[in-house]
């Protein structure tokens, strides 16, 4: 079946070289830029980059917001490995095909991923603009059996059944909160639960009422099966969301969330989130 293929082993190892052959750096930190957070990476010294389309069986990404290029470099002196960009199930990928950088990552040798996403506010607590350490997810695709791990498994890569109870690394986000804390942002810092939905399209008032009381905190389209792969081949996650638009729970309303404002507050909260990543990635690679 398909998603056994995509896990091939000798493909990804195809992709690992393609990019160990052609950057001098070997980093154990990975960096995956959410919608309009590409400028997570702007400020790498020693940068050397490479179009997703150039790199052997890699997917391309073709949403706004997502440049589609790997991005080697120095984040204040710490070797990185970024994404900057990534792609969804809704661009019409197999759940295995979205998840293959994450792959990729590790064997280039990345043992830590920091993962950021853009999301909707389902906690009436949240404001736009704030940002969520992810603490737990729903993965509502596996519900149905859409996991990136479908297929046969590779032990090479991780068992069967992985578990998913630690999937976001405690320590990072006692980590996390410390560094938020120094930064002096704490006020606009929450933790929460992220549910992933397949998407494009953006939630009813009805779905969103659900979402909120299965648990959940913040919503979006991503991260959950990214966050899947890396725990099955062993890695640490840190993960964080941020709060672009409120989630719409009343029927009395004429607005609906657009991509343009999620961009536009991505934008807006870039020099904050380049701050939190470059300070977690010099405590991560410290351990
Ligand atoms: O999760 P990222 O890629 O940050 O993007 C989020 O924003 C887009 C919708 O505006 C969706 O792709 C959703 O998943
Ligand atoms: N599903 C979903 N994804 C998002 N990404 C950014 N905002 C949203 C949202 O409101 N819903």
């Amino acid at each position: 079946m398909a998603a056994a293929e995509g896990f091939d082993y000798n493909a990804i190892k195809d992709s690992a070289n393609y990019l160990l052959d052609r950057t001098k750096h070997r980093p154990t930190i990975g960096i995956i830029c959410g919608s309009g957070l590409g400028s997570l990476v702007d400020h790498l010294t020693e940068r050397e980059s490479f179009s997703y389309e150039d790199i052997p069986n890699f997917p391309v990404s073709t949403v706004h917001g997502h440049d589609g290029r790997v991005v080697f470099g120095l984040l204040n002196g710490v070797p990185v490995m970024c994404m900057k960009g990534r792609v969804h199930r809704y661009e019409g990928y197999p759940m295995w095909k979205t998840t293959v950088p994450i792959r990729v990552m590790r064997l280039v040798g990345v043992s830590d991923v920091i993962i950021s996403t853009a999301t909707g506010g389902l906690n009436r607590g949240y404001k736009i603009g704030d940002v969520m350490i992810i603490k737990d997810h729903i993965n509502m695709p596996g519900f149905s059996g859409d996991s990136p791990l479908v297929g046969k498994n590779d032990e090479r890569f991780g068992p069967r059944f992985p578990g998913m109870s630690n999937a976001y690394d405690k320590q990072l986000r006692q980590e996390a909160k410390n560094v938020v804390k120094e930064m002096g942002i704490e006020e606009s810092v929450h933790e929460g639960v992220y549910v992933m939905l397949g998407g494009p399209s953006y939630e009813t008032v009805a779905e969103l009422r659900l979402l909120r009381l299965l648990g959940a905190d913040a919503v979006g389209m991503s991260t959950v099966a990214e966050v899947v792969v890396a725990r099955h081949c062993g890695m640490r996650v840190f993960a964080f969301s941020l709060i672009t638009n409120k989630c719409i729970m009343d029927w009395d309303t004429d607005d609906e969330p657009l991509h343009t404002e999620v961009i536009a507050v991505a934008e807006q909260r870039k020099h904050h989130l380049q701050e939190l990543v470059a300070r977690m990635a010099a405590r991560m690679v410290q351990k």
